[in-house]
């Protein structure tokens, strides 16, 4: 047998190059998913929207995702590849953000009804490409890194997405100059400009592939695929049932709330949406300042999220603990939601939000790898899938209810609230969160229980099986 010849993806810094290009397309496209929650104010006084429209808008982009576009994504990436299915999917997502921009400039008609009728389209063709993408983007990581240092790498590129969470919903404001539609069409662009970097990307995926299939002739390891068919075989694993649904109902509690946020922060403690002038402050009244922004506080979040993440994975990867984690970030969550609805505290609301914040890194590192070890690697890709689609219909739920909610709970001030007059209570929303941290911590006991029954070895450092 020939000798097994070297390949791009043993040249460490292609491997990390190709990693940086292909982050990009995640940076552009969470920007997108994400940055309207520091525009929510402004969309409310320009577009004439209350909070419920307002959140119809952030939902409908799991609205295509709710009845199986991402495992339709899923089969054409199977069946077609990376290539076909990025360029699809790129395509797809660059439509839905530019017919969200187009709309947002009254190019479809500049009455309310109309523009958020087409805004929602956009939104929801955006979010068909939106978590395709993700998990093209997480199968190309897995493509050049398995073997290498794939638990960092793929930590880097959910911290590229992270990034563009917390710029996007840190600077929107400042970006559109205090105007919606410039927002929207700069966050269209980053779509753009990351898919112009995948479609150079696909010069080193032809090359790669190129040596793996003459490597594969001259006696290398074939790839397994997995298959659709492997669904039912999900189905009945108690142990994806219960992370599935953790994931549901933990992101049910996190995403959502980092759309409506800004809009907390403003109407609770009397933060700002727009910077004052910072030129004539001192360094001390800058912070104060920033510190009481909405926009820029809740993108603190994610921020503090890419130095986190990849710590806590790390501890997983040596210490393992990751059913515990879970169940520790769960209660993390509660503590968040708790002290940001029932008390008036500014003090216990930022601690509230560090502990939000923690709560994002630690279930993250210790979530995404264990579905590596519940379900076998063949079926990986089916796992994703599935546990994206059902994490879409909490989010749906809750991107649209909170706002829904807010509106009903404040419906005698709503015309108060318009004219500046009142502030919107954001006590029930939230506390509606709590809940779902109750279920996160109950099915993360599951999880623990299933584990020790069904020995995945969650509770193990990375690389050691369970007997
Ligand atoms: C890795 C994980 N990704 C998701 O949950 C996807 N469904 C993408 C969601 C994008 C939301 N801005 C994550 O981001 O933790």
């Amino acid at each position: 047998m020939d000798a097994i010849k070297k390949t791009l993806k043993d040249s460490a810094a292609i491997r990390w190059l190709v990693l940086v290009i292909i982050s990009m397309f995640m940076f552009g496209t969470y920007w997108f998913q994400d940055f309207m929650s520091g525009l929510k104010g402004l969309m409310m006084s320009e577009l004439g929207i209350n909070s419920s429209q307002f959140g119809l808008i952030i939902s409908s982009t799991t609205w295509a995702n709710m009845v199986g576009m991402i495992m339709v994504g899923g089969i054409i990436l199977d069946k077609w590849g990376i290539r076909v299915a990025g360029v699809v999917f790129g395509i797809v997502a660059s439509l839905g953000a530019s017919i969200t921009a187009m709309a947002t400039y009254g190019v479809f008609g500049d009455d309310p009804g109309t523009m958020m009728k087409f805004m929602m389209a956009g939104r929801m063709l955006f979010g068909i490409g939106l978590e395709s993408i993700c998990v093209i983007v997480t199968r190309t990581t897995v493509k050049w890194f398995k073997g290498y240092e794939l638990a960092l790498a793929m930590a880097i590129n959910v911290a590229f997405g992270r990034f563009g969470t917390a710029f996007g919903t840190a600077f929107s404001v400042e970006i559109g100059g205090g105007h919606v539609a410039p927002a929207v069409a700069f966050a269209a662009s980053l779509i753009g400009f990351g898919f112009i970097l995948f479609l150079a990307y696909l010069i080193f995926d032809i090359r790669l592939d190129k040596q793996v299939n003459a490597n594969k002739k001259e006696g290398g390891e074939p790839e397994e695929d997995f298959k659709f068919s492997d669904l039912v075989k999900l189905a009945t694993n108690k142990g994806f049932i219960y992370i599935t649904l953790l994931c549901v109902a933990f992101y049910s509690a996190v995403f959502p709330f980092i759309q409506y946020a800004p809009d907390l922060l403003v109407n609770k403690f009397g933060f700002t949406y727009q910077l004052p002038d910072l030129s004539s402050m001192t360094l001390f009244e800058k912070i104060g300042a920033i510190f009481h922004n909405g926009p820029k506080v809740t993108g603190l979040i994610p921020l503090g999220t890419i130095l986190f993440t990849p710590i806590f994975g790390s501890i997983v990867d040596k210490k393992g603990k990751a059913a515990s984690l879970m169940i520790l970030g769960a209660f993390l969550l509660i503590f968040a939601h708790v002290s940001l609805s029932l008390f008036n505290s500014v003090t216990l609301g930022y601690l509230g939000l560090v502990s939000l914040g923690v709560a994002f890194a630690l279930v993250p590192a210790a979530m995404w790898p264990s579905v590596a070890k519940i379900v076998a690697e063949n079926r990986l890709g089916t796992a994703y899938s599935s546990m994206f689609t059902i994490q879409n219909w909490g989010l749906g739920l809750f991107f649209w209810g909170i706002g829904a909610l807010l509106d009903f709970v404040n419906r005698a001030d709503l015309a108060a609230i318009k004219a500046g007059e009142k502030m919107y209570d954001y006590t029930i929303p939230i506390l509606t969160l709590v809940i779902c941290g109750v279920i996160s911590i109950f099915l993360a006991f599951m999880l623990l229980r299933a584990d020790k029954q069904n020995k995945y070895g969650l509770e193990l450092p990375s690389g050691v099986e369970a007997k």
